[in-house]
């Protein structure tokens, strides 16, 4: 039985003060991580904030990025070492926005999440297709290799402790979700292919989360799907009162 993981992306979003002001209305309300693991990835520079904020809370911290060395001279680059060493559990990996803003490749995606392995946290990899690809029939071939080359060399003990986030491109921030069979059937392709490149009883653990537009009205649906343990969200995780929704929808 594979635990739930909802985590928040605030993306290039709130101050330090909102930041904080956001933990302390959520802190004591944050469902027992007995039933659901609950996250909120900030930006870079409140995170030794947050990290503090969050002690002795069920709510996680994570990074939204980190780059594949651990030092050195990477003129405003995220160490995956300070990031561990600060204490951030989670690291967002790959996420389409990197991807096309910031030109990661699928090969820096595969460094990062083993920087971040490395550094003793979890990452949280995204992969997702567009909308130019979902139409000409191209989603579980791209899928499928954007998993491969992420998970390349990797041990199955790590993978089995891994997140993987399947975002829909042209369903992120959109208001466009994709329905929860199609969001099932894309996640049943990720699964696969671990049960492929590794086996069965690492696919069986890896946990695939939909992200795209997800709200506290529509989470129920995408939860309820078989390959599905939970969200990856942007919008709908900026307010206090809509991201205790969503962990409440699930715990
Ligand atoms: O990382 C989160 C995703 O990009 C989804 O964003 P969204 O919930 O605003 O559509």
């Amino acid at each position: 039985m594979r635990k739930p993981i909802i985590a928040g992306n605030w993306k290039m979003n709130k101050t330090a003060e909102e930041a904080h002001a956001f933990i302390e209305a959520v802190k004591n309300k944050i469902p027992s991580n007995d039933n659901v693991d609950s996250v909120v990835g900030a930006p870079t520079l409140f995170l030794e904030k947050m990290v503090e904020d969050t002690k002795g809370t069920e709510l996680k911290v994570a990074a939204q990025n980190s780059y594949f060395e651990d030092s050195g001279a990477f003129t405003g680059e995220v160490s995956p070492y300070a990031l561990g060493e600060l204490g951030v559990d989670y690291v967002i990996l790959g996420h389409s926005e990197r991807r096309e803003y910031f030109h990661e490749t699928d090969e820096d995606v595969n460094k990062k999440v083993h920087a971040v392995f490395r550094n003793g946290m979890t990452p949280i990899v995204c992969c997702g297709e567009t909308l130019e690809q979902r139409e000409a029939g191209e989603t579980a071939e791209w899928i499928k290799g954007q998993i491969t080359n992420a998970l390349k060399d990797l041990t199955e003990g790590q993978v089995s402790n891994l997140v993987i986030a399947y975002e829909p491109i042209w369903a992120i921030g959109t208001g466009k979700s994709s329905s929860a069979e199609e969001a099932d059937e894309t996640c049943g392709v990720v699964r696969e292919t671990v049960a492929d490149l590794y086996n069965r009883a690492v696919s069986d653990a890896v946990r695939i989360q939909y992200g795209g537009s997800v709200k506290p009205e529509n989470i129920a649906e995408y939860m309820a799907k078989d390959n599905i343990d939970g969200a990856l969200v942007g919008g709908a995780s900026l307010e206090p009162e809509s991201f205790l929704k969503l962990l409440e929808a699930v715990k």
